[in-house]
């Protein structure tokens, strides 16, 4: 088995000296200009050390390689901290922080805890592979909408057929994949996962296809490709509504061949993979707008799964919480035991644009102030009362509420999608849908 990779974004020379020491490959990359896509380095784990002058870059850097690396995890190093970057690094995805100067050995136990063999076993670069034996995760919720999913997943998962699945961002649509995969007869071989955004459009041949030793300049020994990972198992592709037109004409052409050919290879290799894909856009849409291959929509949407947003499954919110608050007293050593009754009332009224992935960075966040016996309104995160705050002030009726943070704003699309805390798409995908004319306050 091949050492654990870690690498350190930034200095802090010492850790780095002691990590190589105790058998870790170390790699050391610079936090500025730095691209973070790891094609080569396949790490298992990332640290990030900014110096004083990159402090307030740090939930952007964490943002970044969240957004292309789902499952690495994270840990950052603070020197100068204050509680609202604790809870925006939280917010970005990071999975846990130090304040320097720290122990060495605290570090050592902690990066332990996060290279779990599975991982330290797994081959891939681009996004993030699962090997043979994920740590698999529980789907938590008992509402109808979940059980309903819980029951396609069971029949899908048996017919070997390949699966759409759809939903907003952070509803769950990773968890569904490796579920179908979990129940699945494929379920002892690789479950391979490509974040289809982060393949580079260059690399896109040699990442799904490999490649064969001598095929280029570089190739110094053949490599498998995705598709020859995932052999016998399934192969996630996540976020495929963000493939180009180019790279979903190569998966059209090996899902209708059904073979691959690795790059500067002779032979045939014949697909065996289940393929599971996902999106957070509407296909339907994508595929009028021609930015989807019809024809490749009807390969890929064989099986439809649609993961609802939270905000239609608020009953739960509270399974949901118990389960975060639960992983987080292991993880922070805490005995915190619940929601009080007015946390619980604000999370009910709020409408969790960001979903499940919100709720959980918002319990984490939480943790910051070490609440005592329940989670109180002063535990939760400034930002998420803020963001409540705003919501609340808003109209309910969607048009009406867009229609009213635009024109505070000036018609400022940003600034609005910030406001509502949705994508700058989103502001113009419902501007478009509503028919909203940019006009003076009096004339809406
Ligand atoms: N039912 C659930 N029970 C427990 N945890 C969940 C559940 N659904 C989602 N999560 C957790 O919420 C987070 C976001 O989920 P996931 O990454 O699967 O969402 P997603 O829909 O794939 O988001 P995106 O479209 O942004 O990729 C993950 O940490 C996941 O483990």
């Amino acid at each position: 088995m091949r050492s654990s990779v870690i690498v350190i974004a930034g200095e802090y020379e010492v850790l780095a000296k002691r990590l190589a020491e105790c058998g870790y490959r170390v790699i050391n990359i610079p936090i500025r200009h730095e691209s973070f896509r790891f094609v080569e380095i396949d790490p298992d784990i990332i640290i990030i050390s900014p110096s004083c002058r990159e402090v307030g870059h740090i939930p952007d850097v964490i943002r970044r390689i969240r957004s292309r690396y789902s499952l690495l995890p994270i840990i950052t190093i603070i020197a100068h901290s204050s509680e609202e970057l604790i809870i925006s690094a939280f917010r970005a995805g990071v999975n846990d922080y130090f304040k320097a100067p720290f122990d060495t050995d605290e570090i050592l136990e902690n990066i332990k805890k996060y290279l779990k063999p599975e991982r330290a076993s797994s081959q891939g670069c681009c996004g993030d592979c699962i090997s043979h034996k994920p740590r698999w995760q529980p789907m938590i919720g008992e509402s109808r909408a979940m059980q309903k999913i819980r029951s396609d997943i069971v029949k899908i998962a048996a017919a070997d057929m390949t699966v759409l699945i759809t939903g907003e961002t952070g509803t769950g649509k990773d968890l569904v994949a490796e579920l179908i995969h979990r129940k699945s007869p494929r379920r002892e071989f690789p479950f391979v996962c490509v974040n289809c955004p982060s393949l580079p459009e260059t690399l896109i041949e040699s990442e799904m296809f490999g490649y064969d030793k001598g095929a280029f300049t570089g190739a110094v020994r053949a490599k498998r490709g995705k598709f020859e990972l995932a052999a016998k198992g399934s192969l996630f592709l996540d976020e495929i509504g963000d493939m180009s037109l180019s790279a979903q004409s190569k998966l059209l052409r090996v899902i209708e061949k059904k073979e691959i050919f690795r790059l500067g290879g002779q032979g045939v290799i014949p697909l065996d993979v289940r393929l599971i894909t996902a999106t957070n856009k509407d296909p339907e849409k994508l595929v009028a707008e021609g930015k989807f291959r019809e024809d490749l929509f009807y390969r890929l949407n064989i099986v439809r799964i649609h993961a609802p947003p939270l905000r239609e499954r608020k009953s739960d919110l509270l399974s949901l919480t118990a389960w975060f608050i639960q992983k987080m007293n292991q993880q922070f050593g805490c005995q915190i035991e619940g929601l009080t009754e007015n946390s619980k009332r604000m999370m009910y009224q709020y409408e969790w644009p960001g979903n499940i992935r919100e709720l959980k960075n918002v319990i984490a966040a939480s943790f910051i102030n070490l609440p005592r016996r329940k989670t109180t309104l002063m535990d939760l995160p400034q930002s998420f009362k803020a963001q409540f705050e705003t919501a609340r002030s808003l109209p309910k009726n969607e048009r009406r509420k867009l229609v009213s943070v635009l024109m505070e704003n000036n018609w400022n699309k940003s600034r609005a999608a910030r406001k509502l805390n949705w994508s700058r798409m989103t502001v113009y995908r419902k501007i478009a849908k509503y028919n909203i004319v940019e006009k003076r306050a009096r004339d809406q």
